[in-house]
């Protein structure tokens, strides 16, 4: 199933008085950068486009640049004066055999991976599906004249939040046809609904808030606080360890880096396909759960682990650390090699490793130099790798 995602930014915060909100930092950091992490930490959402006024293409990349490095899975395209039009740009720029889009405002950064992937689920399930949340005031309805016409009954109320995920033919055929219509709504799934498609309420979280007025500033920051909090008091107790690894750079291997094939002329030369990136960080997870080595998990005389992908090895060292109550803090890595030159590998590589993980991207650093003609890496007799790692037991 591929999943891609529509992140639309391309308001003008006019309720904001103007200021950016996109750029608004919360804690210290932008709104948006706490939305797209959350994204990124969700395994397999490919391609995320983000969807920024016009003007601001440029802006948006430099920052992606800055921020993120290379960043091929972010799609930046154009938004229209209204929000719908913004997320209709989006849908066009998704490729067109994408099974299921995830559409979200940028100014909801409360968001959660969970909260992403249970929209997911639903939309896989029921062809549409919005995060929603009960109504917990009771609700009236005026008269336009500031007196009460009637009273709703609260039972049957929610709150409609974004991520609103769809089926990718519906969402499409029911933007097309509100444009057509010349029909306008506060939401995609109203296009659905109109459409005729059932849409499925799931449960969202009553933090997820949009960042509209100044006043939602200081509520936001509380509530990342409160995160904050709860992650230092979780932060008590951490382990670290590190992992070295060399492999010899041959003919007639390919060469395989931190889960991705890059191409090149020669491969490294393993047991396994030799993929000395993951080599080092599992001995770097294993060595701080003090669980010993890769070599006494995964002997080299063992047949079956003859060819076998690293990223599979990896899956199993972290199953291991979950069976020991252990969660990652984050990984640190850095690539020893002459050639090929890797900065367009670093990204893939990242997201890669963080969601076999499951991890977030910022949790998963790499970093790649040379030795500058020194040594066997320089000769280009090898390539070497050095990770470290942290970990904590989980709610300690
Ligand atoms: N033409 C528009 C209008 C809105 N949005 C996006 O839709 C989300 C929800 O919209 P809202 O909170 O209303 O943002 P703004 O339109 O920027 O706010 P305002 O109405 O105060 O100007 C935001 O992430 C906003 O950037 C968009 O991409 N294109
Ligand atoms: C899509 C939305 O976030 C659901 O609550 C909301 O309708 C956006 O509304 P706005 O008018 O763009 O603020």
């Amino acid at each position: 199933m591929k999943v891609g995602a529509v992140i639309v930014s391309a308001g003008k915060s006019q309720r904001m008085n103007g200021v950016d909100k996109q750029f608004l930092k919360l804690c210290g950091k932008p709104v948006i950068a706490y939305t797209l992490d959350a994204f990124l930490a969700c395994k397999d959402i490919t391609p995320i486009v983000l969807v920024v006024p016009d003007d601001s293409i440029s802006v948006y990349r430099d920052w992606l640049n800055k921020y993120y490095g290379f960043y091929e899975d972010i799609v930046v395209t154009s938004g229209g004066m209204e929000r719908q039009y913004s997320v209709l740009n989006g849908l066009r720029a998704l490729p067109e055999d994408i099974d299921i889009v995830v559409i979200h405002d940028g100014a909801r950064p409360m968001v959660t991976p969970k909260l992403i992937e249970n929209g997911i689920e639903a939309a896989s399930k029921f062809g549409a599906a919005v995060a929603a949340v009960r109504v917990k005031d009771t609700v009236k309805r005026s008269d336009g004249q500031h007196f009460v016409e009637r009273t709703l009954s609260r039972e049957t109320l929610w709150s409609i939040q974004t991520p609103q995920s769809f089926r990718y033919d519906i969402i499409m055929r029911a933007h097309t046809l509100a444009m057509e219509q010349g029909y306008l709504g506060t939401d995609d799934a109203v296009l659905a609904e109109r459409a005729g498609y059932r849409v499925k309420l799931f449960m969202g979280n009553y933090d997820n808030i949009k960042i509209t007025t100044p006043d939602d500033v200081p509520v936001a920051e509380a509530l990342l606080g409160q995160r904050h909090y709860e992650s230092h008091v979780d932060s008590v107790g951490y382990r670290s360890g590190m992992g070295y690894d060399v492999h010899r750079l041959v003919d007639d291997r390919p060469l395989i880096l931190g889960g991705v094939n890059i191409p090149f002329n020669k491969g490294l030369l393993g047991h396994s396909d030799a993929d000395v990136l993951i080599h080092a960080i599992i001995d770097a997870l294993l060595g701080a759960a003090a669980l010993g080595d890769i070599g006494r998990h995964f002997p080299d005389t063992d047949d079956s682990y003859k060819d076998i992908s690293s990223m599979r090895l990896l899956r199993q060292v972290n199953n291991l650390l979950e069976s020991g109550g252990y969660v990652i803090g984050n990984i640190d890595a850095t690539i020893i090699a002459e050639y090929p030159k890797l900065a367009p590998y670093i990204w893939p590589m990242r997201r890669c490793i963080a969601s076999v993980l499951g991890l977030s991207i910022g949790q998963v650093n790499i970093k790649a130099t040379t030795t500058e003609g020194l040594g066997f890496a320089g000769r280009q007799e090898g390539i070497a790798a050095y990770a470290v790692a942290s970990i904590r037991k989980a709610g300690e």
